[in-house]
């Protein structure tokens, strides 16, 4: 039986080094085998996983020697952490080891939908020449709002500002003199709403957290605002978000998350045939550069903690 057992995909390197000190199970597909990971998790001491594997009820149950979970990224919302502390089972989120990377998908995608001259590849090979159709907009002098001011949103900051941005920021967990606000002027999200040409969304799915944008806040944006969601689903209401993007309500959207993941043929029906818009599967924090950090960051804190047991 596997001392560690890994159920999503880990930089091959990192899996490496826990396999040369620890009977590792890697397997990037056993997230899918639902009946599987309960039997290979039975004598498990360290679990790693992605966002897609569901810690929690039938498989905490099952892992009865778990002391540590691995979590190859950030959020927390498939890890049941209260059921985890009630059992001393650590939980290691690999904090900071993506923030680089959602950074530049938020810059990147910002850019691509102010700008709108990026999808125009069949039509100018076909003979087009779409020049006027295709004049669009500048980063400089736009406002960049960002809902949450955590450690991915102040690296969004910075770059926002060196194109020229201003930025403003709505985070009600961060006290008024925290240094963060030096990246960014403390607004309401009302106000964040109201003043930002792109709004991009840096907060966990909570309770408080859930719709957070829905029918109402969609209204208060502008008119040609940009919306960017590389944070969780659930936090947008993507039925309210198509009706304003289709009707005109909404300059533009990106999303890399979604309410339901992976996201439905069925649900995506929703977003089609809607102009400047940008559907990506969950890959915002993840680059090659990143995957290895995160895999090293996780390798060498599970390591750590198995050691010291
Ligand atoms: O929480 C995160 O950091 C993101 O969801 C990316 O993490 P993942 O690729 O491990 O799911």
């Amino acid at each position: 039986m596997a001392d560690i057992v890994i159920t999503e995909f880990m930089d091959e390197g990192a899996v490496g080094r826990l396999k040369a000190r620890f009977d590792t199970l890697y397997d990037p597909a056993l997230v899918d085998r639902p009946d599987e990971l309960g039997a290979a998790v039975a004598g498990a001491r360290a679990l790693v996983v992605r966002n897609r594997t569901q810690v929690r009820g039938d498989l905490l149950a099952a892992a009865t020697a778990l002391t540590c979970v691995g979590r190859l990224g950030v959020g927390l919302d498939n890890i049941d952490v209260d059921a985890c502390r009630a059992r001393g089972i650590a939980v290691y989120p690999a904090t900071g080891a993506n923030d680089l990377s959602v950074a530049e998908y938020v810059m990147a995608t910002a850019m691509t939908l102010l700008r709108g001259a990026f999808f125009a590849t069949a039509d100018v090979a076909g003979g087009a020449w779409p020049r006027q159709k295709l004049i669009g907009r500048e980063l400089a002098g736009k406002t960049m709002g960002l809902v949450g001011l955590g450690s991915i949103a102040r690296e969004v900051a910075w770059r926002a500002q060196a194109f020229g941005m201003n930025v403003v920021a709505y985070d009600p967990m961060l006290m008024a003199d925290h240094p963060a606000w030096q990246f960014a002027r403390n607004v309401s999200l009302d106000g964040l709403l109201t003043l930002s040409d792109v709004v991009s969304l840096h907060v966990p799915l909570t309770d408080a957290t859930r719709n957070m944008i829905g029918t109402g806040q969609l209204a208060a944006m502008k008119p040609d605002a940009i919306l960017i969601n590389a944070a969780r689903g659930g936090v947008v209401d993507e039925a309210a978000l198509a009706d304003a993007l289709r009707g005109k309500r909404l300059g533009g959207a990106a999303l890399d998350v979604f309410a339901e993941e992976p996201l439905s043929a069925a649900e995506g029906k929703r977003f089609e045939g809607i102009d400047n818009l940008i559907l990506t599967p969950h890959v915002a924090g993840v680059t090659v550069e990143s995957n290895v950090r995160v895999s090293d960051l996780i390798a060498d804190t599970v390591i750590a903690h198995l050691e010291k047991a």
